[in-house]
């Protein structure tokens, strides 16, 4: 017992000679200049403010602590005392932060917290939520949601190499913000019309060859994405969906369309083979039966059809999907976003590998595809107008 506290001890001296530095970095460039009276303001302002969530009350908690009677010696409450643990363990996260530099610290979160609210209090435009750096997607954060739109509609939101970099990057960050799920969709008529076709056309100085290879990395990456997101990641599909927007909706948790809403993966017609897992997933969901019916023979279902097989988790008629599905979701958003996370890895957890490898596999034989006359016939068809689907 005497051993295991003082191995406790250590641990936290060591965690506290590493946190110091860092701290007074930041100290060293605020300049530390809060008053006792600034301090006694900032205590004041605090019990008007809106309640800033339980980590921001920790923070204020440790820093008050820290300010006033300085590093933490009190003993650590017990694993079941959960409250008074969380809030020993922020402030003995400080170490030996100076008192004046924990006032100032106090002081400053104080006055970003009040002008955030000032601001937060009026609803903001949507234009200000949006997130800036993406030309074709339109990706929003609120209500603890992640919102990625595919933003092509003249084109049915087809996806071209700049898309789908978009999509990985937003996907990356949705990975790390505050976000409790993500959700997929598209903007316009169509949810998306799959692989851009024109993606195909700039051959490379180096040949055809060439310009698979990079295809496959792209895919590759593209796919890995949606294996590995950490969070739950819900597709809204607001109209038809063609080709690999389809085929990855067997790597999301759950999928809500429209009324209108077609499911379509014409592979043998583009002389491609499946992508996406779905070679892999959709027997899982659907059956072998329907499966094939889908990724060979290039059978358009509906959203009804896709709902009765699994693909598709609930249908709400196009005139009130938007409402019902951000409905559904905002009351989702609102749960432990721990809790739900965790759950999702647990799940995801169980055949991520198999799931890299059949992306592997898939993209293998796919890349392959892209070389055939199958192919390049089915893509002149279409850029020549001579053919849609
Ligand atoms: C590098 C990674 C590769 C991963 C591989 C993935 C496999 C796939 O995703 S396969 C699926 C590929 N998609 C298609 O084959 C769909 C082709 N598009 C069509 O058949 C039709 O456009 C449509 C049935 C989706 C819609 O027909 P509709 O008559 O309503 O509209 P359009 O006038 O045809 O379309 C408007 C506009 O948008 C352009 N467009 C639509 N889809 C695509 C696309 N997939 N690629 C390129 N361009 C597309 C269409 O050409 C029109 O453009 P213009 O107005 O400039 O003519």
């Amino acid at each position: 017992m005497a051993h295991t506290k003082r191995t406790l001890c250590v641990r936290n001296q060591k965690r506290r000679s590493l946190q110091v530095p860092a701290l007074q970095l930041h100290v060293s460039k605020t300049a530390m200049r809060a008053s006792q009276k600034d301090f006694e303001s900032a205590l004041s302002q605090v019990k008007l403010l809106k309640d800033p969530g339980n980590e921001v009350k920790l923070k204020l908690y440790a820093l008050y602590k820290q300010a006033t009677e300085g590093p933490c010696n009190t003993p650590k409450p017990g694993v079941f005392d959960l409250i008074n643990k969380a809030k020993w363990d922020a402030w003995n996260a400080l170490g030996s932060l100076p008192k004046e530099t924990a006032r100032q610290n106090y002081v400053d979160l104080v006055s970003g917290l009040s002008s955030s609210s000032d601001s937060s209090s009026q609803v903001k435009p949507e234009a200000d939520r949006k997130q800036p750096g993406y030309e074709t997607l339109v990706v929003t954060y609120e209500d603890s949601i992640t919102k990625i739109m595919m933003n092509r509609p003249a084109k049915k939101n087809a996806v071209t190499t700049q898309m789908y970099n978009e999509i990985m990057l937003a996907l990356k960050a949705a990975s790390k913000d505050d976000s409790a799920i993500t959700v997929l969709t598209g903007n316009g008529d169509y949810y998306s019309s799959g692989n851009d076709l024109t993606n195909f056309t700039d051959i490379p100085p180096e040949g055809i060859e060439e310009k698979a290879k990079s295809g496959a990395i792209l895919l590759r990456d593209f796919v890995d994405c949606f294996i590995d997101f950490p969070k739950p990641l819900i597709a809204a599909v607001n109209g038809p969906a063609v080709g690999i927007s389809v085929t990855i909706l067997g790597l999301f948790d759950t999928v809500y369309a429209s009324s209108r809403a077609t499911f379509h993966t014409p592979f043998s017609h583009l002389g491609q083979s499946p992508e996406g897992c779905s070679s892999y997933t959709f027997p899982k969901i659907m059956g072998p039966a329907k499966a094939a019916e889908m990724l060979i023979f290039g059978k358009k279902i509906t959203a009804a059809e896709a709902c009765a097989q699994g693909l598709v988790t609930e249908v709400f008629p196009d005139s009130t999907f938007q409402k019902e599905v951000w409905t559904r979701l905002k009351a989702y958003s609102k749960l432990p976003p721990n809790a739900m996370r965790i759950s999702k890895q647990v799940i995801r957890n169980r055949e991520k590998e198999k799931l890299h490898a059949i992306n592997a596999e898939e993209i293998r034989v796919l890349q392959e595809r892209w070389l055939s006359d199958e192919c390049t016939n089915a893509v002149m068809n279409f850029l020549t107008r001579k053919a849609k689907l």
